[in-house]
């Protein structure tokens, strides 16, 4: 078979789409994980082929690099002590206002956390098919969640080189409870999630204040418009396994994600995710500890810091003879608020104006995916 003909799989995710006419439409979309179970070297399925252009405003770089870097890493603990919390600060500002991105080190989460997360990550993707589809329920009609799914649009699109998981961790006393899409097996998948997305919560809520400070804004900027109860967290499991053609397929498309803060831990293997950076380069990110989580600044906290931070472009590039999972969780304020840029500090000119935390998700998911990035657009001042 050559490059060009199509791999006939036997397993499919089912998703539907509102294509640009507005027809729903349904699309089969082969899974990842079995194709590479096939070893597909001389006869790449051609959806999965994408050559993803430069984003717009980056359409002139030259030369596209591929170094790998380990971000800055921030040491949570320092952040705690007096004598080195204000340089701890000023490491944190610069960070997150030059990378948009950052790696955290004693950050308070247990080793045994990360290891039961990991390990009931593992388990659900070492089940068959068959299983997987039957103890995970889905959706019907909430774009992205459950088993599977991506962003797809229409049926010429490239695919991704990835399986995926996503629920909802917050709020519990939504009407859904993230019931239909929490895996059954392995048994303890939800509670290890949970046990994670607890822990790891108070650290964001502590960034949040911390990110504000560094900032020169009041300390609650940012934290005063989250909701212990109703603030929404989204779980999303990814799963990379290798790719017989990373020169062809990619893991993730370039995007920016629409969140407030992500927090992600990898495992596997690292070097896969890569940040676009200024010079019109994509650069490696390096994970030099397995246990250092990867903070990223979202839409919405761009939004909210009138634009003072700024949420990363990014992709993940596949891995020819390693498999990553990556763990990402997305912080955001409750869906019907209304959330505010904080103009002040350094910032004095409005950038950003309101909105509606779930109008914007709405719009991003409506418009996504996007060669550049577009969906923050819909909170820029005219
Ligand atoms: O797997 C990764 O490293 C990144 C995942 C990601 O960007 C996302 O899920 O939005
Ligand atoms: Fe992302």
């Amino acid at each position: 078979m050559s490059i060009n003909e199509e791999y006939d799989g036997a397993h499919f995710h089912e998703t539907t789409f509102t294509d640009q006419n507005g027809e729903l439409k349904t699309t089969k979309i082969p899974v990842v994980q079995e194709l590479a179970r096939h070893g597909l070297m001389n006869h790449f399925p051609k959806r999965f082929i994408a050559l993803p252009p430069p984003p717009q405003e980056h359409r002139h770089a030259s030369v596209v690099s591929n170094c790998t870097v380990t971000p800055p890493v921030i040491d949570i603990a320092k952040l705690q002590l007096d004598d080195s919390r204000g340089s701890e600060l000023q490491r944190l500002a610069m960070a997150a206002k030059e990378w948009g991105v950052f790696l955290i080190k004693n950050h308070g989460v247990e080793d045994m956390v990360l290891d039961d997360v990991r390990y009931v990550v593992k388990g659900f993707f070492g089940l068959s098919f068959e299983e997987k589809k039957a103890n995970v329920g889905s959706y019907k009609s909430v774009d992205n969640m459950g088993y599977g799914k991506n962003f797809v649009k229409s049926e010429d699109q490239p695919l991704d080189w990835i399986d995926r998981l996503t629920m909802k961790a917050a709020p519990v006393d939504d009407a859904t409870n993230g019931l239909f899409v929490w895996p059954k097996k392995p048994a303890n998948f939800r509670q290890a999630v949970e046990k994670y997305v607890e822990k790891s919560r108070k650290v964001l809520d502590g960034l949040l204040q911390d990110l504000a400070e560094s900032l020169s804004l009041d300390k609650n900027a940012f934290l005063q418009q989250f909701d212990p109860k109703q603030s929404e967290i989204k779980v999303r499991v990814n799963y990379y396994p290798p790719c017989p053609r990373p020169d062809l397929a990619i893991g993730i498309m370039p995007h920016s994600d629409a969140s407030s803060l992500t927090l992600l831990l990898e495992f596997g293997t690292t070097g896969a995710l890569q940040v676009y950076n200024d010079m019109g380069n994509w650069v490696t990110l390096q994970f030099p500890d397995d246990n250092n989580l990867l903070v990223n600044i979202g839409d919405l906290l761009e939004i909210m810091s009138n634009g003072v931070l700024k949420s990363p472009w990014h992709r993940v590039r596949t891995q020819l003879d390693a498999e990553r999972f990556s763990l990402v969780y997305f912080y955001n304020p409750p869906a019907r608020s209304e959330i505010e840029p904080v103009v002040g500090g350094v910032s004095m000119e409005e950038i950003y104006k309101k909105v509606v935390v779930e109008d914007y998700v709405s719009n991003y998911y409506k418009i996504s995916p996007t060669a550049s990035k577009e969906a923050i657009m819909y909170a820029r001042v005219k």
